[in-house]
Protein backbone atom coordinates (compact mmCIF):
# COMPACT_ATOMS: atom_id res chain seq x y z
CA UNK A 1 0.00 0.00 0.00
CA UNK A 2 2.85 2.54 0.65
CA UNK A 3 4.72 2.00 -2.48
CA UNK A 4 1.08 2.45 -3.99
CA UNK A 5 0.60 5.81 -2.68
CA UNK A 6 4.35 7.08 -2.79
CA UNK A 7 3.94 6.12 -6.73
CA UNK A 8 0.57 8.11 -6.69
CA UNK A 9 2.17 11.03 -4.54
CA UNK A 10 4.98 11.37 -7.24
CA UNK A 11 2.99 11.09 -10.66
CA UNK A 12 0.66 14.15 -9.11
CA UNK A 13 3.69 15.73 -7.48
CA UNK A 14 4.57 16.24 -11.19
CA UNK A 15 1.19 17.67 -11.74
CA UNK A 16 1.21 20.34 -8.75
CA UNK A 17 -2.19 22.05 -8.95
CA UNK A 18 -1.91 26.13 -9.78
CA UNK A 19 -4.75 27.52 -7.53
CA UNK A 20 -4.29 31.05 -8.33
CA UNK A 21 -1.26 31.66 -9.55
CA UNK A 22 0.89 29.41 -7.16
CA UNK A 23 1.11 25.90 -6.22
CA UNK A 24 -1.12 24.91 -3.43
CA UNK A 25 -0.95 22.61 -0.95
CA UNK A 26 -3.43 20.27 -0.42
CA UNK A 27 -5.16 18.04 2.60
CA UNK A 28 -3.16 19.78 5.40
CA UNK A 29 -0.03 20.42 3.34
CA UNK A 30 0.65 17.37 1.37
CA UNK A 31 -0.86 16.11 -1.65
CA UNK A 32 -3.87 13.82 -0.65
CA UNK A 33 -6.03 11.10 -2.20
CA UNK A 34 -9.51 9.74 -1.24
CA UNK A 35 -8.61 6.02 -1.73
CA UNK A 36 -11.87 3.47 -3.08
CA UNK A 37 -13.14 3.16 0.46
CA UNK A 38 -16.04 1.03 -0.28
CA UNK A 39 -17.31 -1.45 2.11
CA UNK A 40 -15.63 1.45 5.29
CA UNK A 41 -17.87 3.20 7.15
CA UNK A 42 -16.91 6.66 5.82
CA UNK A 43 -14.78 8.34 3.07
CA UNK A 44 -11.58 9.12 4.04
CA UNK A 45 -8.74 11.11 2.75
CA UNK A 46 -5.74 9.65 2.59
CA UNK A 47 -2.53 11.75 2.98
CA UNK A 48 1.22 10.69 2.55
CA UNK A 49 0.72 9.82 6.53
CA UNK A 50 -2.46 9.92 7.18
CA UNK A 51 -6.48 10.05 6.98
CA UNK A 52 -8.60 12.97 6.80
CA UNK A 53 -12.09 13.31 6.48
CA UNK A 54 -12.75 16.75 5.52
CA UNK A 55 -9.53 18.39 3.14
CA UNK A 56 -8.80 21.86 3.42
CA UNK A 57 -9.25 22.58 -0.33
CA UNK A 58 -9.30 26.34 -1.94
CA UNK A 59 -10.30 26.73 -5.66
CA UNK A 60 -11.77 30.00 -6.01
CA UNK A 61 -15.62 29.71 -6.68
CA UNK A 62 -15.77 25.79 -6.12
CA UNK A 63 -17.24 24.07 -3.26
CA UNK A 64 -16.61 20.69 -2.29
CA UNK A 65 -19.44 18.33 -2.25
CA UNK A 66 -20.37 14.76 -1.28
CA UNK A 67 -22.69 12.90 -3.40
CA UNK A 68 -23.41 8.80 -3.43
CA UNK A 69 -20.68 9.30 -0.45
CA UNK A 70 -18.18 11.13 -3.44
CA UNK A 71 -16.18 13.79 -2.72
CA UNK A 72 -16.60 16.05 -5.70
CA UNK A 73 -15.64 19.93 -6.44
CA UNK A 74 -18.89 21.87 -7.44
CA UNK A 75 -19.57 25.10 -9.12
CA UNK A 76 -22.44 26.39 -10.64
CA UNK A 77 -23.03 29.62 -13.66
CA UNK A 78 -26.22 31.44 -14.81
CA UNK A 79 -25.36 31.67 -18.79
CA UNK A 80 -27.13 33.98 -21.06
CA UNK A 81 -28.97 31.39 -22.77
CA UNK A 82 -28.65 27.44 -23.97
CA UNK A 83 -26.54 28.10 -26.70
CA UNK A 84 -24.37 30.04 -24.77
CA UNK A 85 -24.23 27.13 -22.24
CA UNK A 86 -23.34 24.87 -24.62
CA UNK A 87 -20.31 26.78 -25.77
CA UNK A 88 -19.23 26.99 -22.55
CA UNK A 89 -19.12 22.87 -22.35
CA UNK A 90 -17.09 23.18 -25.67
CA UNK A 91 -14.59 25.29 -23.69
CA UNK A 92 -14.39 22.94 -21.08
CA UNK A 93 -14.04 20.07 -22.90
CA UNK A 94 -11.12 21.58 -24.77
CA UNK A 95 -9.41 21.82 -21.33
CA UNK A 96 -10.31 18.56 -20.48
CA UNK A 97 -9.34 16.50 -23.50
CA UNK A 98 -5.98 18.49 -23.01
CA UNK A 99 -5.90 17.16 -19.52
CA UNK A 100 -7.08 13.45 -20.14
CA UNK A 101 -9.26 14.51 -17.48
CA UNK A 102 -13.49 15.32 -17.69
CA UNK A 103 -15.48 16.92 -15.49
CA UNK A 104 -19.55 16.03 -15.32
CA UNK A 105 -21.37 18.79 -16.95
CA UNK A 106 -25.15 20.00 -16.14
CA UNK A 107 -27.03 22.14 -18.81
CA UNK A 108 -30.36 22.63 -16.10
CA UNK A 109 -33.36 25.15 -17.16
CA UNK A 110 -31.96 26.12 -20.47
CA UNK A 111 -28.99 28.43 -18.47
CA UNK A 112 -27.95 27.18 -15.46
CA UNK A 113 -24.55 25.84 -15.68
CA UNK A 114 -23.50 23.20 -13.29
CA UNK A 115 -19.98 21.82 -13.14
CA UNK A 116 -19.10 18.62 -10.88
CA UNK A 117 -15.11 17.50 -10.85
CA UNK A 118 -14.07 14.31 -9.52
CA UNK A 119 -11.58 11.35 -10.45
CA UNK A 120 -13.87 8.46 -11.24
CA UNK A 121 -11.28 5.98 -11.08
CA UNK A 122 -10.86 6.26 -7.08
CA UNK A 123 -14.58 7.40 -6.77
CA UNK A 124 -13.02 10.98 -4.56
CA UNK A 125 -10.60 13.60 -5.32
CA UNK A 126 -7.14 13.51 -7.08
CA UNK A 127 -4.70 16.86 -7.68
CA UNK A 128 -6.37 16.25 -11.30
CA UNK A 129 -9.67 17.58 -10.25
CA UNK A 130 -8.24 20.56 -8.47
CA UNK A 131 -5.96 21.58 -11.92
CA UNK A 132 -9.11 20.57 -13.64
CA UNK A 133 -11.15 23.59 -11.62
CA UNK A 134 -8.85 25.81 -11.67
CA UNK A 135 -7.95 25.56 -15.40
CA UNK A 136 -11.88 25.96 -15.86
CA UNK A 137 -11.57 29.65 -13.46
CA UNK A 138 -9.62 30.58 -15.96
CA UNK A 139 -11.54 30.65 -18.82
CA UNK A 140 -12.67 33.56 -20.64
CA UNK A 141 -16.23 33.05 -20.14
CA UNK A 142 -16.86 37.19 -22.03
CA UNK A 143 -19.92 37.01 -23.77
CA UNK A 144 -21.14 33.67 -22.22
CA UNK A 145 -22.02 34.32 -18.57
CA UNK A 146 -25.39 36.49 -17.64
CA UNK A 147 -24.78 39.90 -16.97
CA UNK A 148 -27.84 39.69 -13.99
CA UNK A 149 -26.46 37.20 -11.31
CA UNK A 150 -23.84 34.38 -11.05
CA UNK A 151 -23.84 31.56 -8.75
CA UNK A 152 -20.92 31.22 -7.29
CA UNK A 153 -21.52 27.83 -5.53
C1 LIG B 1 -8.38 6.12 -19.99
C2 LIG B 1 -8.78 7.53 -19.52
O1 LIG B 1 -7.68 8.39 -19.58
C3 LIG B 1 -9.21 7.45 -18.08
O2 LIG B 1 -10.35 6.61 -18.03
C4 LIG B 1 -9.57 8.84 -17.53
C5 LIG B 1 -10.45 9.65 -18.45
N1 LIG B 1 -10.96 10.83 -17.75
C6 LIG B 1 -11.23 10.77 -16.42
N2 LIG B 1 -11.88 11.78 -15.82
C7 LIG B 1 -12.22 11.72 -14.52
N3 LIG B 1 -12.88 12.75 -13.94
N4 LIG B 1 -11.92 10.63 -13.80
C8 LIG B 1 -11.28 9.57 -14.29
O3 LIG B 1 -11.05 8.59 -13.56
C9 LIG B 1 -10.85 9.61 -15.67
N5 LIG B 1 -10.16 8.65 -16.23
Amino acid sequence: MCLFLLAVQAKAASRWPLVSGKPSLLGCGRPFYQMDTRGQDENKVLTARGCHTSPRVKVNGWELTTEGGILKLHRAWKVKNFVKGLEFFQLVAAIAEEEGHHPDLHLVGWNNVKIDVWTHSVRGLTDNDFILAAKINHLNLEGILSKRANVQK
